[in-house]
């Protein structure tokens, strides 16, 4: 008989200096239970799947267990949230359990969020409801399954406990997994404190766990921050792809590793409008679809910032010239988020290159979803059938969005185009599809799985949702529910970040 082994740990944070962090246990739960095990994670991570889903894993991921190897910290951070500094924040409801080192190689955090409180809760709970630990899980491994950078879902489990909110709500521990939890947040903290050398240990760590590429440069600090900004105008240019507001980045819910954090008020548009904005708690639209490019460079703005006391290690160095470094890079931003996005877009079309007037006629064709009140999803995803219609006669978004008249011109302009194109209409359906999901999270689809679980204890809803959205190119008519937009009764303006 073979046992399920637990997993082996390697804290490389946790062997850093203790201003970064603090040793904090996660508060063990009453009754937990497993909500769902992401067991094909676990795989990649080196978990055995039989063990996280043993009575010991599920009592890992509700705090109830530390295995051997595990150092459980909470990490300090500060940020500017919602354009306001806050000098002290840090995981306030999370711990970071320890390290793993994957089969790619790649190092991992295992975080539990909803573990209690610690030295960061300043007045909170340090909980999590379920409903917001189960729209976690959903996005975040949509978002992957869209090969979108994302910290990931391992797990999560109820907690048998209910947390306060406006009202009793069931408790609930989600497993996150993430290249690290470094945040711009982070740097913030200890420059605001004069700190440099612990910016520049901390600088050092990051260029060890995530930018080899750097350690090479002469100057290996600038390299990072220039790495830094190409992963986050990449990242924003994906999100602007698919339409995905993350309706909170603070400072704080940026990754210096690259990935998508915080699926708190976060949500995915259907009719396009580049003012939407989903979190009430932004009343002036600070963080709306079409600004997100824009918040992205503000936020690498406070980066840089941070770092300036050691972005320029020549020998005659001084404010000016680190200022110099620091601008440059940040000046980067705008071409480099436009590459980027260009090149996603190029594919939405179905163009084997972006030429310049491929820019006005994106433009014309946003203009008129945006007239039209067109679901900017399936817009694209009949654009990418009407480029090989006969190939998706039985499987067909046909019935769920048809082009009105106002789009006659542009189409014509769009098969205009088509024939200076050199990709068979197969290739180019091919990358349109790739590039043009058909199943994305759609808000009122994540609230109906939460509603269900919360009042009658029923995920069946909500797994399904994960399970379709785990293929979200491929569409078929059995699961033509999850591809259509919110009816008018089911719309959704606002979601909230459930803290
Ligand atoms: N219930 C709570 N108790 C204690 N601290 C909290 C609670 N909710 C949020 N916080 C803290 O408030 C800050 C901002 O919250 P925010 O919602 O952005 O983060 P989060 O979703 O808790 O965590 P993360 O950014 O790691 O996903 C964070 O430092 C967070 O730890």
């Amino acid at each position: 008989m073979t046992f399920a082994k637990s997993p082996t740990f390697d804290n490389s944070y946790a062997r850093q200096s203790t201003q970064f962090f603090s040793p904090q246990a996660p508060t063990p739960v009453p009754t937990p239970n497993l909500i769902r095990a992401n067991t094909a994670l676990a795989e990649e991570l080196g978990i055995d799947p039989q063990w996280l889903i043993s009575p010991q894993g599920i009592a890992t991921m509700a705090g109830n267990h530390i295995p051997d190897g595990a150092e459980p910290i909470a990490t300090v951070y500060a940020g500017h949230q919602f354009g306001g500094w806050n000098p002290q924040l840090g995981d306030g409801r999370a711990v970071l359990l320890g390290e793993l080192i994957a089969k790619n190689g790649i190092r991992y955090d295992w975080q539990l969020k909803g573990s209690g409180r610690t030295p960061y809760s300043r007045g909170g709970d340090g909980k999590s409801p379920l409903g917001p630990v189960l729209r976690e899980y959903i996005l975040c491994e949509a978002m992957a399954a869209l090969d979108i950078p994302t910290t990931r879902a391992l797990g999560a489990v109820t907690s048998g406990e209910l947390v306060f909110r406006d009202q009793a709500l069931p408790g609930a521990v989600f497993s996150r997994v993430a290249q690290s939890h470094i945040r711009v947040g982070t740097m913030q903290y200890f420059a605001a404190r004069q700190d440099n050398e612990a910016l520049l240990n901390l600088s050092n760590y990051l260029i060890d766990r995530h930018f080899s590429t750097a350690k090479q440069a002469n100057n290996p600090i600038a390299a990072m921050l220039d790495e830094i900004i190409q992963r986050q105008a990449t990242l924003i240019a994906q999100w602007q792809s698919v339409g995905f507001i993350h309706g909170v980045m603070n400072t704080d819910n940026m990754l210096l590793c690259g990935e998508t954090v915080d699926y708190g008020p976060c949500a995915f548009m259907d009719s396009y409008d580049p003012a939407t904005v989903f979190s009430s708690i932004d009343q002036n639209g600070r963080y709306a679809y079409g600004n997100q490019p824009a918040i992205g460079h503000w936020n690498l703005a406070q980066l840089a910032q941070a770092l300036l006391p050691i972005l320029d290690n020549s020998p005659d160095a001084s404010e000016e010239s680190a200022v110099a470094i620091a601008q440059e890079a940040l000046n980067s931003f705008p071409e480099r988020f436009l590459i980027a996005y260009q090149d996603i877009i190029k594919n939405k079309l179905g163009f084997a290159e972006f030429t310049e007037p491929d820019d006005a006629l994106y433009q014309d064709l946003l203009s008129i979803m945006e007239q039209e009140k067109a679901d900017f999803t399936l817009c694209f995803r009949r654009l990418a059938e009407l480029s090989d219609e006969a190939s998706c006669i039985n499987n067909s978004v046909r019935e769920l969005f048809e082009f009105s008249d106002a789009f006659t011109p542009w189409l014509q302009q769009w098969r205009q185009r088509l024939i200076e194109d050199e990709q068979t209409p197969a290739q180019r359906q091919a990358i349109m599809f790739k590039a043009n999901p058909v199943f994305i999270p759609r808000n009122h689809l994540v609230q109906e799985a939460i509603a269900a679980a919360e009042q009658d204890n029923d995920l069946s809803f909500f797994n399904q949702l994960v399970d379709v959205l785990q293929t979200p190119h491929t569409f078929t008519q059995d699961k033509q529910r999850y591809a259509m937009p919110a009816a008018p009764s089911e719309r959704v303006f606002q979601t909230f970040c459930g803290t």
